[in-house]
């Protein structure tokens, strides 16, 4: 595929000329703000399966040149009826140690520290992610806000590996852990809107879920996410810091935001 980035010759104004997706319809990320917000009394709880990975289980960690990913395996699952969806992988978006505003969706015109992206594939329909990609019911992904508070032990998995992955394509293998730890407590509370990849190639493909209530993590973990990647390899004569790797908020069009609370 084409290069691209978040900022400069690559820049998301740049996207649509390479993927013509960027520049199309229900696009994501959103704001979700009172007017567009409709109560739905249908949405139910996100059920989670097999999110307790055993330690003898491993995930991958990598660097792929625009966040920290973690391959999950196939059999955590999630239900968000009438379908069960397959997990993918999961990877995060933040901002600047300067400006340390990195999520994507925003609720009330307000941009989150961090945010976590949970990937699934609709596993009932289609046999494997590439297909799912390109169809357009083909993906489910959670969305988690992150905001400061107490440290978080459950994204030590993750951060404390951080130092490994500095530079592009570098990787490494960690023991399982229950990925549940990662979310909010209340599974029932979120948003919920049909949109896209926030990144290339923007396939208007993703059933969007995303939590009400942000799980916390430490100005010091939040700092290391935010100080410790490149996007550029090892051997970069001009290293590039991987940071503010979130997009710019999409229009809504015609489209309303589902929420499973009231108040
Ligand atoms: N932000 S996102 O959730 O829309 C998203 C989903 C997937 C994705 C992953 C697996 C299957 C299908 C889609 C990949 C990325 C991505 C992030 C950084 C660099 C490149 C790609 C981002
Ligand atoms: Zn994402």
């Amino acid at each position: 595929g084409y290069s691209w980035a978040y900022s400069g010759a690559h820049g998301e104004k740049t996207w649509p000329t390479n993927y013509g997706f960027c520049g199309g319809v229900y696009q994501s990320p959103l704001d979700f703000h009172e007017n567009i917000l409709q109560y739905d009394s249908s949405l139910r709880p996100i059920k989670l399966f097999g999110y307790d990975v055993a330690t003898a289980e491993s995930f991958t960690v990598s660097n792929n040149g625009h966040s920290v990913s973690v391959t999950l395996v196939p059999t955590m699952k999630i239900e968000i009826e009438p379908f069960h969806y397959t997990a993918s992988q999961l990877h995060l978006h933040w901002g600047h140690k300067n400006n340390p505003k990195g999520s994507e969706h925003c609720i009330e015109g307000r941009r989150f520290p961090a945010e976590v992206h949970v990937v699934h594939y609709n596993s009932d329909k289609y046999t494997d992610i590439t297909k799912a990609t390109e169809a357009a019911d083909g993906l489910a992904v959670l969305g988690i806000l992150i905001e400061v508070g107490s440290f978080n032990p459950s994204f030590e998995n993750i951060l404390s590996h951080l130092n490994s992955i500095k530079y592009k394509d570098q990787s490494i293998q960690i023991a399982g852990f229950n990925v549940q730890e990662l979310f909010p407590k209340r599974l029932d509370e979120y948003f919920r809107y049909e949109g896209s990849l926030t990144t290339p190639p923007c396939n208007p493909s993703v059933l969007w879920t995303v939590f009400r209530n942000p799980v916390l993590i430490s100005e010091a973990q939040l700092f290391a996410l935010e100080t410790t990647l490149y996007c550029t390899d090892r051997n970069s004569s001009e290293p590039i810091q991987m940071t503010n790797n979130y997009r710019q908020l999409q229009a809504h069009g015609d489209r309303l935001v589902s929420v499973s609370f009231r108040e």
